[in-house]
């Protein structure tokens, strides 16, 4: 008899942007203490997966040459993660394929995304009965961001940003990201950190709450006052030319900009969608960074989009 092979499964995932971070000071495990809101946007990476014969990643799009497509590559954890989870012995018979619109090392958490999609892909193609917060436990072995990527939305992140609340939010916001030419190590950032505070006092963002307050309002111009990131010294120290990408996006006429996490993509909130059109076309000609994308956040988390669609070609750029 035939066996009958399942088709590809295809899951498409958010990157993030801290609109709030907040880190607190080594832990003994080699992790800082953090609190972080979290907002899944519209720029996304799309995983395929699939049963075959050559198991292995390839990966298309964004920074396609400097991502691993070895053991270390963080989508083929989530596929040793999930067989062991299952109980499946012996080297997984799996495709994966990555189509990246998340810049590599940019701070908007790319390889957790792609963790997080083919933890939810595997889940379908190989038909496990495990529901989203076990795969969530799963997700918190492989990397501090990749629980948030399975559910999206906007969210509170604390201990190392793993353990994750809903945060209510009524409104679309409306985002233009600058890519940078490089990317930067989040180790690296955070070590950084630590060695400006080690050095004298960098100031510290306070709490989160005013931020969960304007999430609430749905205000736009409210959240932009707020947007803080303890990170962004650090980065801001390791490329001091972020300085100017953050003026010039402001001067484009964005409410307000943050480095993303770690860095060194740099998040621009607007007014409106047709506002972030406007800073958009404006950034792009400013010379302060590689590429710009506009978003829009809240969107969910990874979900499985289709089949059978594994030549699909990478999204257009929309502002080179
Ligand atoms: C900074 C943040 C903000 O959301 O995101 P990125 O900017 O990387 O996307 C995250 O905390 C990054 O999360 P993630 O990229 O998953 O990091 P992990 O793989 O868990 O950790 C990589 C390394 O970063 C440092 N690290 C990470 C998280 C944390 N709370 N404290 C840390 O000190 C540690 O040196 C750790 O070994
Ligand atoms: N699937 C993946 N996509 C991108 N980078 C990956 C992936 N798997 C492993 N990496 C490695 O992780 C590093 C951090 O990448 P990424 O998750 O994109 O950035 P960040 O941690 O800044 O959000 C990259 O430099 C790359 O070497």
């Amino acid at each position: 008899m035939l066996a009958v092979v399942p088709p590809p499964v295809t899951v498409r995932v958010p990157a993030k942007v801290n609109l709030h971070l907040s880190v607190d000071d080594l832990r003994e495990d080699g992790y800082h203490e953090l609190v972080t809101v979290f907002q899944a946007l519209s720029l996304t990476d799309e995983v395929t997966v699939a049963v075959t014969e050559e198991p292995g990643i390839e990966v298309y799009g964004e920074g396609e040459g400097s991502v691993p497509t070895g053991p270390e590559n963080l989508a083929w954890r989530a596929v040793e993660a999930l067989a062991a989870h299952a109980g499946r012995t012996g080297e997984p018979k799996v495709r994966v394929v990555l189509r990246k619109g998340i810049p590599v090392a940019g701070g908007m958490a790319g390889g957790s995304a792609d963790a997080a999609a083919t933890l939810v892909g595997l889940a379908s193609l190989w038909n496990l009965d495990v529901t989203r917060d076990e795969l969530a436990g799963i997700a918190a072995g492989l990397g501090s961001d990749v629980p948030f990527a399975l559910y999206g939305g906007t969210a509170l992140g604390t201990g190392r940003g793993e353990q994750l609340v809903p945060v209510l939010s009524r409104h679309t916001f409306h985002w233009v990201l600058a890519f940078a030419a490089e990317g930067l190590s989040t180790p690296k950032v955070f070590g950084e950190l630590d060695r400006l505070r080690a050095a004298g006092n960098p100031p510290r963002i306070g709490s989160h709450t005013p931020v969960v307050e304007a999430l609430a309002s749905g205000d736009p111009r409210q959240l932009a006052l707020l947007l803080g990131n303890d990170l962004q010294a650090a980065a801001v120290s390791l490329r001091p030319d972020l300085r100017r990408t953050l003026r010039a996006g402001v001067n484009a006429g964005a409410l307000a900009g943050t480095v993303s996490g770690s860095g060194p993509t740099c998040a621009f909130l607007c007014e409106d969608a047709q506002s972030a059109v406007e800073v958009a076309a404006e950034l792009s000609g400013a010379g302060v960074c590689r590429t710009v994308r506009v978003a829009h956040g809240p969107v969910p988390g990874a979900r499985v989009v289709g089949g059978d669609d594994a030549n699909r070609p990478t999204p257009p750029r929309v502002h080179a």
